[in-house]
Parts: structure tokens; sequence; C-alpha cells
């Protein structure tokens, strides 16, 4: 197969989709690997090092959508690219589609096949290809909550961990999944003072028996989420319902009791974030203020951190693009079953009913796409 290797052009994401080591494998499984110039160079990987692992160097991404059977970017296709998505052409990347409107209707009209990183999802609920950048974000989160804690960054001025005689910040989880058990990992290791809280009583079961001693997992509720929040220095969001736009466990009015300079991270706003007063920021401008409560909503997080984030990703998406390389889309779906949720919209229909319930769409099962 043709696999194309996109430079990516969302603002201020320096990942790559494939390393050359990942290049490399693909080739030796003889496959062609069509790499945009400069696509690795923020993320460490220089040209050379491309077409030492036997990549073609492309000079123009429109040249790599007409000849690649499957295109590899990281964040979603932006809006110069919609035109350039052929019939068929399988687009492997996270799309958080519930989250985006008119890319989802942008998506429809290509009729390609949109096979969406972040929903591929195997029978324990576990998510293969979400879990390593929610690695990354859920402890970059802490240091950025860190920081802008700091006077310094408009925060309330107090460390994470306290000192000697001083009380630790109190840190606020949303989400005990992996972004959320990461986050407070971190916290933990910093000395703060964590509440967890989640909704499944077996994953709190599993945190209180591995966490330490100053993260208390709790059940979710609206009546502890109020307390909570009116007593955090620091909100954490990493709540997900996969394919579907994030509850809004958070209300305005509830972040008006939060006190003046403390800090929200919400981790989940790629899926339109758990907090009524998030809305998406980027890297060049990654906070704002409401009610004195500094807002962090960073959507592509780990592009801050690209020489970890490119090998973990590609660590990961690797054995489904070579399967799908080697064997075509729907063997490689016979083989890896929870490739199957990964498809969220395929030639013109939409395959993931959080996306249609999101946009009131029309829900096609997948069986049925490919044959309308
Ligand atoms: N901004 C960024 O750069 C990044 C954002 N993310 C996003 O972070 C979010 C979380 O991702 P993961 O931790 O991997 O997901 P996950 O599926 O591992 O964890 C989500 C957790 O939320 C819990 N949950 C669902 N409803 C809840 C409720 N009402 N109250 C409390 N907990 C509830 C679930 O039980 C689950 O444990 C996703 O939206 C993901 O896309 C991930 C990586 C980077
Ligand atoms: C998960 C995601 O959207 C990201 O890593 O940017």
């Amino acid at each position: 197969m043709i696999v194309g290797i996109l430079k990516e052009i969302k603002h201020q994401e320096n990942r790559v989709a494939m390393t050359p080591a990942g290049v490399e494998i693909m080739v030796a499984n003889g496959h062609s690997v069509l790499v945009e110039k400069n696509a690795g160079a923020a993320s460490g990987f220089d040209d050379e090092s491309y077409a030492g692992a036997g990549a073609r160097l492309v000079g123009n991404p429109a040249d790599i959508f007409a000849d690649a059977e499957m295109v590899m970017h990281v964040k979603e296709p932006q809006p110069s690219e919609y035109d350039l998505i052929r019939e068929d052409q399988i687009v492997f990347t996270y799309f958080h589609f519930a989250a985006y409107e008119q890319l989802t209707h942008a998506f429809i009209r290509t009729r390609g096949i949109a096979l969406a990183y972040e929903t591929i999802e195997d029978n324990n609920g576990g998510l293969p290809l979400l879990i390593p950048m929610s690695e990354v974000a859920g402890r970059m989160a802490v240091q950025e909550a860190a920081r802008y804690l700091e006077r310094t960054h408009g925060g309330r001025g107090i460390l994470l961990g306290g000192v000697t005689g001083v009380p630790p910040a109190r840190v606020l989880v949303l989400g005990g999944g992996t972004v959320g058990t990461n986050a407070a990992l971190m916290a933990c290791g910093l000395g703060a003072q964590v509440d967890l809280i989640d909704t499944r009583l077996d994953r709190l079961r599993y945190l209180s028996a591995t966490m330490p001693k100053n993260c208390v997992p709790i059940m979710s509720s609206p009546a502890i989420i109020r307390q909570k929040v009116s007593e955090a220095d620091v909100i954490i969001g990493a709540v997900l319902l996969p394919g579907a736009k994030t509850p809004k466990l958070i209300t305005r009015e509830m972040v008006k009791t939060m006190k003046t300079g403390s800090v929200i991270v919400d981790v989940a706003i790629d899926q339109g974030g758990c907090i009524e007063t998030s809305r998406p920021t980027t890297h060049d401008d990654p906070v704002y203020e409401i009610d004195g409560v500094l807002h962090y909503c960073v959507s592509n997080m780990p592009g801050a951190v690209p020489m970890t984030s490119t090998i973990a990703l590609t660590n990961a998406t690797l054995p489904y693009a070579l399967a799908i390389a080697s064997n075509g889309l729907l063997e490689a779906v016979r083989e890896f079953p929870e490739m199957q949720k990964g498809l969220n919209i395929v030639r013109g229909h939409v395959t993931c009913k959080g996306v249609a319930e999101a946009f009131d769409l029309d829900y096609t099962p997948v069986e049925k796409s490919f044959y309308e």
C-alpha cells in the first residue's frame, strides 16, 4: 500500500504521525511511505533520517493526498485539506468529531473513510490509541497547573505540595481513567491533597487499592462535585464518554464558588470539555480568566512535548497501520476487532453513534456503510 505521512498544520502542533523507525518497518513489509518534507523536524527527526528509513520525501501535501491510499496525521484535518481527501481514502488520525461540527459535515462530503485513533476501543473499554497521549496530557496537566498557580503567572501564589507547617494545595480530578490517574499520580508525587472522582465503582475500588494515601477516590455525583469544586485550588477535567460530546459536570455557578487565582486545566476540551466555562485555547495563548479563575484548555497538549509524544504515538499506532497496509482495511478489522469502533465516518455515512447524536445526524452501522 502507499501510505502518506503529512506534516501537521494545526497551530503549534509539533508531533508527526510516524517516526523513521516506524517507516523502516513499513518499508521492510513491502509498503511505500511518502513523507512530507520537514514533517518530523519539530519532533527531532530530519528528512535525511526518513530517507534513510526508505521513505520518499514529498514537497506538496496535495501530492500525498493524490497518491496515498491511507494518509496519517496526528490532529484532525484542517479546512485547507478538506477538498484534498478522496473518496475511499483512509484518513487515520485523531478527529474528535463530536467537538467539531464543521469538520464532521466536511468529512461526510469527502466520502472518505475516517478511522479515529481516539475511538478504537477493545472489549474491556480500553482505548489503545488514546492511552499514550492521555498519559502525556495527564502528566502535563499538573505541570501546567503548578505553573499557573504561581503568582507571577496570575495564580493564587501557592505551592502544590506546601512546605513544613503550611498545607498543600487541594486538587480535584474529574475522571479516573488514563488522564485522571496520571494527573493524580503526579499531583500526589508533588505532595498535593487529591480528590479523584469517577462513576465506576470497580475503578474506584482499584484506585483505592493502588493510589498513594494522599489521593482519595470518590464516587461522582452532582452534590460531591459541587462541594469539592468550592474547596479546590486546582481542577483537572478528564472525563470521557468515547466518541460523544463531554458532559458539563461543572457549571458556571460552581466556578463562581472557587477561590480567586485557582486554576482549571480542562484536558477533556478536545471532546468539548467538562466545565461550562471552558473553551479551546492554543499553546500560544493557553490561559484565560473567568470569575477570577484561570482556565487552561489546550486541545493538543502533547504537541508541546513532541519528542516524547511522537515516539509514544507511533509505538501504539504502528501495528494497526501495518495491518491495514498489509491486508486491507476489512481484513485488518477482522484481525483487530477494536478497530471497528474507530470507524467514525465511512463513505458519507456516520458510523459512530456519539457523533451522530452530537449533531442529530443519521447513524449507519459500519457493516452497512461499506455496501451503501
Ligand atoms: N487536551 C489534550 O491535549 C488531550 C485530551 N485528551 C482527552 O482527555 C479526556 C480523557 O481521556 P482518558 O483519560 O484517556 O479517558 P478514559 O476513558 O481513560 O477516562 C475517562 C473517565 O471518565 C469517567 N467518567 C465518565 N463520566 C463521568 C462522570 N460523570 N463523572 C466522573 N467521571 C466520569 C469514566 O468512567 C472514565 O474513567 C478525553 O476527552 C481525551 O480525548 C487526551 C489526551 C490529550
Ligand atoms: C488525544 C489528542 O487529541 C491529542 O493528543 O492531541
